[in-house]
């Protein structure tokens, strides 16, 4: 008598990313822009389950989740053919479900499929069992999306190339932050086109040295970070959304050391005291009807890890002759 095992599910959790400096270089003959960027991940996180399944697919529920599509276009499903191709397995029928739990806002500049994706990759390698390092998974992550490998990786991070190269930042002051959802997404192809067409016209500002920031965030002072932060993205995501320089307005008004666009937005993301003045600002800023939602997060939290693998539980039994 053979027991054929299905492996249990595995759900893994990860977190959104702001970005505490963002320095956007020209564009490149790829299309792309050469980045410079500090990724912090934050408390504010989509959790991932990826199982065995005869019918295979993505569901997506939660922030958002009428916004993403489910087909082969979802970004945690071309991570499962990607991951199948890598190690050998049919990318057409893998066999795999994969379960979206959203809280991180749908092209909020958050991150969040990117998220999905680094999330599938580390849900796999356990669900099939895969003798695979970060780094090799990082190499994979990097041709689903520039943000992908930070999603791997979280806590905070200097990020170079297309923002696909990552070095960590050793530090381990936590910041407090409140992040406000605008009514709608934002692409983030738009907003980089939107900078172009800025910097041909004009001379929109530009953030200053990276060392700085680095070094605010080893101050552990909040107030010191607060001074350093920038984006490069923010003057083309208020272009796109005049509505922003109202929500920033707002967030500082209601106590909140500084106020930034979060990657090309439109989430605004504001760096507050300590965990208390979180809370009231957060209050503030809801009741000013300058958003749709307002959440509290903290970072650095860790990246993309697993936190469920129940017991497996073998099918009913199998005889062979
Ligand atoms: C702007 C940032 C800042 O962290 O985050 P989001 O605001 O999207 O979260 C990232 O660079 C987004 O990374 P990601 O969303 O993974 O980008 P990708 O899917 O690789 O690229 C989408 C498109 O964005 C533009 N793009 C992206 C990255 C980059 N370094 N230069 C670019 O010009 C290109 O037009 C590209 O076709
Ligand atoms: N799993 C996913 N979660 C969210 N968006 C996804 C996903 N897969 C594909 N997308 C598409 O990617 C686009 C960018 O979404 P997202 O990563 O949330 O935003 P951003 O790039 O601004 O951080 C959205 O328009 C969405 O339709």
């Amino acid at each position: 008598m053979v027991l054929a095992v299905v492996p249990p599910p595995v759900t893994v959790r990860v977190p959104a990313k702001v970005n505490l400096h963002l320095a956007v270089g020209d564009v490149r003959p790829d299309g792309y822009h050469d980045l410079v960027t500090v990724f912090q991940a934050l408390s504010l996180v989509d959790e991932v389950t990826v199982a065995v399944a005869d019918e295979p697919g993505v569901e997506v529920h939660g922030e958002g989740a009428d916004q993403v599509p489910t087909g082969a276009s979802n970004l945690a499903w071309r991570a499962v053919q990607l991951l199948a191709t890598h190690v050998g397995k049919d990318p057409d029928d893998p066999k795999v479900r994969v379960v979206i739990r959203k809280a991180i806002p749908v092209a909020g500049g958050m991150a969040g499929g990117s998220a999905d994706a680094a999330a599938t990759l580390v849900g796999l390698s356990a669900l099939w069992r895969l003798e695979i390092s970060r780094d090799e998974l990082a190499e994979l992550a990097g041709k689903l999306g520039a943000d992908v490998p930070f999603a791997l990786y979280g806590a905070t991070a200097l990020g170079t190339g297309r923002g696909e190269r990552i070095v960590p930042v050793l530090g381990r002051h936590q910041f407090h932050w409140v992040l406000a959802f605008d009514r709608r997404g934002l692409s983030t192809p738009d907003v980089f086109d939107e900078l172009d067409r800025l910097r041909a016209e004009g001379d929109p500002p530009r953030v200053g040295q990276v060392e700085t920031v680095l070094e605010g965030l080893s101050s552990g002072d909040p107030r010191q970070l607060a001074l350093l932060l920038g984006n490069d993205l923010q003057a083309a995501a208020v272009s796109l959304r005049p509505n922003l320089r109202r929500t920033l307005r707002a967030g500082v008004d209601a106590g909140a050391l500084a106020g930034i666009v979060s990657g090309s937005g439109p989430t605004t993301a504001f760096l507050c005291e300590d965990g208390d003045a979180a809370v009231r600002v957060a209050a503030e800023l809801a009741g000013a009807g300058v958003c749709r939602t307002v959440r509290v997060a903290h970072g650095p939290v860790p990246g993309a890890r697993v936190i469920t693998t129940e017991e497996p539980k073998p099918t009913p039994p199998e005889v062979h002759a």
